[in-house]
């Protein structure tokens, strides 16, 4: 035994509606033909290709067609020979569709006038018509018979990895349940596919088996697991399991049990308690009436040379359809019944129609979406009509006949489900990796969670961490150091301010002391050009210590993203993002870097007031180029010497002081 197969096996992808409608052959009788039909049924020739021609009883010229009448003959378009072919990748073909008619009470009253020939695959009725199917089998056949001729090519492909479905149809008390599961002298068809899958592995020892059982009914539009009912312990309910669509399966039903088997004992063991389970009460034509559609899911798993086949066969024992009854509970058992079987009718009319059918309703009911995969062409698929011969069934069987004439044309595409079985060591190395890196990437994670400085897989998310922290201490101690500058510098541009505003008030009030003047303007030179150098070395260190602190913040994003943590507990930035956390205990870092937009902030208003306080000097330098010729003038002038200060001032008018030397004031 081994694990299900964990690649996705090859499968049919789409077809197209040309590919899956085929016309189906209409040929017409007159009454006249059909009442001679009962006395003298018409004969038919069988040609190379297996299928039959109808002929006119005696005459062997076959049946002439006439458009628009109700009468048919349907010829069977998939002969099952072409099953034989085993190592073919893919099947294309038609569903094979049995006709079984239930035995009567020869000479008992009521018996129709039905005639069936099960040599040429035919039955036929005088008003109604004639229908021709891959099986028109004897009444008197046994289930065992049945399942040779039905069934048993199909469970041959599934153990060569396609898909299979047997389907029983057929009104209440036709046979269906008859045929499925027969009895302990005649097991019917689940029973003997289970053998026939057992004798295969058994006979197969050379290849490797694995056997997983699922037991389901659709109730009322509820879908059950007959299999989790413990109905020894007196459970009567189970959830209503809901059907998803699945890349491999096709459809799944979500909870549903997959029990592994190893023998045919232990499987028709667990079969048996499902049974048990199922819905059935007696109803007014058959006192073990079947209350649900039932279906037996096998699933097998087959690995030898390399690769590995999977199939699902689904053997389904479908409600019969039946008219009302006085009992409101089968009432309504009974249009739940019928309402589904309408759809599988409408879901098979539209798959066999020959135009464009649009969208099909596999949704409106359980079952067809159920059986969604083997109808859209996904599985090898045999529908097994049970029918009554009786005159009061009359309606019902030809009903029947009917779906199953429209079940013929639906067209199947299945492909075998095969792949390559990987390299167990290799798959081994892939998973010890794998699981490896999940052990690592969970504890990074829980790392993260709880603040701690982790080491991320794929980068130095450790060592990025700690060289976060450091730069950031770094960084700091910087913003620090410029804080110092700054508040020396600006004890320095108080100096300046006040040798500015004294040696204007010199030269007011001392216009003659030229070597005063000029050492002032000297002095006043060197600190132009001090400031200017500070302001461009601010300038230059503001803008590294951005560089730095979006360097750290993108490292930060970095991090993040490879790891992705679970949000932690921020509170809302107060600064832009890129001035977040550079540490691994986000709290701190946030308050760090706060502190530093800050500090940056209060630089920028510093260099500010230095850019003002440069532009203040500049205007006094201009003030002292002006002044300059004017005091060398008043050297050699007596007049200006005794007129000083009211002439100067008159002079300076023409050079007013900037806004930012008006707003200088002493300290
Ligand atoms: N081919 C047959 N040979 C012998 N007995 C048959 C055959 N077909 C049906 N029966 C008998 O007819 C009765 C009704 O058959 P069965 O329960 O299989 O009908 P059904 O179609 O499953 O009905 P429902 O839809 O109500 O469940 C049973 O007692 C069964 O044994």
């Amino acid at each position: 035994m081994f694990d299900p197969p964990t690649s996705t096996p090859t499968r049919f992808s789409s077809i197209s509606n040309s590919q899956r409608r085929r016309p189906s052959l209409s040929l017409s009788l007159s009454s006249n033909n059909l009442s001679s039909l009962r006395l003298a049924p018409p004969s038919y020739n069988r040609n190379q290709s297996g299928s039959v021609t109808p002929t006119r009883s005696g005459t062997g010229s076959p049946i002439r067609s006439r458009p628009g009448s109700s009468l048919s003959t349907f010829r069977p378009q998939t002969p099952l020979s072409s099953y034989a072919n085993y190592s073919a990748p893919q099947y294309i073909g038609t569903i094979n569709v049995a006709i079984r008619p239930k035995p009567t009470v020869p000479g008992a009253a009521g018996n129709d006038r039905w005639y069936v020939d099960s040599s040429l695959n035919v039955i036929a009725y005088p008003d109604i018509g004639e229908f021709l199917y891959d099986h028109v089998l004897d009444p008197a056949v046994t289930n065992a018979q049945v399942y040779t001729s039905c069934v048993q090519p199909i469970i041959q492909k599934v153990m060569s990895g396609f898909n299979g479905t047997v389907f029983a149809y057929g009104m209440t008390s036709s046979g269906k349940t008859w045929s499925m599961q027969g009895s302990d002298e005649h097991p019917g068809v689940i029973p003997l596919s289970i053998a026939e899958i057992f004798g295969h592995i058994v006979r197969d020892a050379t290849k490797e088996y694995k056997v997983c059982v699922s037991y389901l009914e659709i109730y009322n539009e509820k879908l059950i697991d007959l299999l989790a009912l413990d109905t020894a312990a007196g459970a009567t309910s189970a959830p209503d399991l809901k059907i998803r669509d699945d890349a491999v399966l096709g459809v799944r039903v979500v909870g549903l049990q997959e029990v592994p088997v190893s023998s045919q004992t232990e499987l028709m063991r667990i079969i048996k308690r499902g049974d048990q389970a199922r819905k059935t009460s007696a109803t007014d034509f058959n006192a073990h009436s079947s209350r649900s559609h039932a279906v037996v899911l096998l699933r097998i798993t087959c690995r030898a040379d390399g690769k590995e086949t999977f199939s699902t066969l689904s053997l389904c024992d479908l409600a019969g359809s039946e008219k009302a009854t006085a009992q409101q509970e089968r009432r309504k058992e009974g249009s739940f019944i019928n309402k589904s079987l309408l759809t599988l009718s409408n879901v098979i009319s539209k798959l066999s129609s020959s135009v464009s059918a649009g969208h099909i309703p596999y949704r409106e009911s359980k079952l067809t979406r159920l059986l969604q995969p083997a109808l859209s062409g996904d599985s090898l698929v045999c529908v097994l009509c049970t029918i009554q011969t009786t005159i009061n069934a009359k309606a019902e069987t030809v009903n029947t006949l009917r779906f199953a004439a429209r079940a013929k044309n639906v067209v199947l595409h299945a492909m075998k489900n095969e792949s390559a079985v990987a390299d167990p060591e290799a798959t081994a190395r892939i998973i010890q990796t794998l699981t490896a890196l999940v052990e690592k990437q969970k504890s990074e994670i829980a790392g993260l969670r709880s603040g701690r400085s982790v080491s991320p897989s794929g980068f130095s998310g450790g060592a990025d961490v700690a060289e976060l922290k450091a730069e950031n201490r770094i960084l700091t101690e910087r913003v620090e150091h410029l804080v110092r500058i700054e508040e020396l510098d600006r004890a320095e541009h108080i100096i300046v301010k006040n040798d500015v505003l004294n040696f204007l008030t010199t030269l007011r009030h001392s216009a003659g002391e030229d070597d005063r003047t000029s050492e002032l303007m000297i002095k006043l030179e060197e600190i132009f050009t001090k400031q200017a150098r500070h302001v461009d070395e601010s300038k230059s260190y503001i803008k590294h210590l951005e560089n730095q602190l979006y360097r750290s913040e993108t490292l930060r994003h970095r991090q993040e993203e490879e790891t992705q943590p679970a949000p932690l507990p921020m509170q809302p930035p107060r600064t832009p993002n890129r001035f977040r956390a550079l540490v691994s205990d986000p709290s701190e870092a946030i308050v760090t870097i706060n502190e530093q937009a800050e500090e940056l902030t209060s630089l920028r208003d510093q260099l500010k007031d230095k850019e003002r306080i440069i532009k203040a000097l500049k205007s006094s330098n201009m003030l002292r180029d002006s002044l300059q010729p004017k005091l060398l003038n008043y050297k050699g002038v007596t007049r200006l010497a005794m007129a000083g200060i009211p002439d100067l001032k008159s002079e300076t008018k023409d050079y007013p002081m900037s806004e930012d030397q008006e707003n200088i004031s002493p300290m």
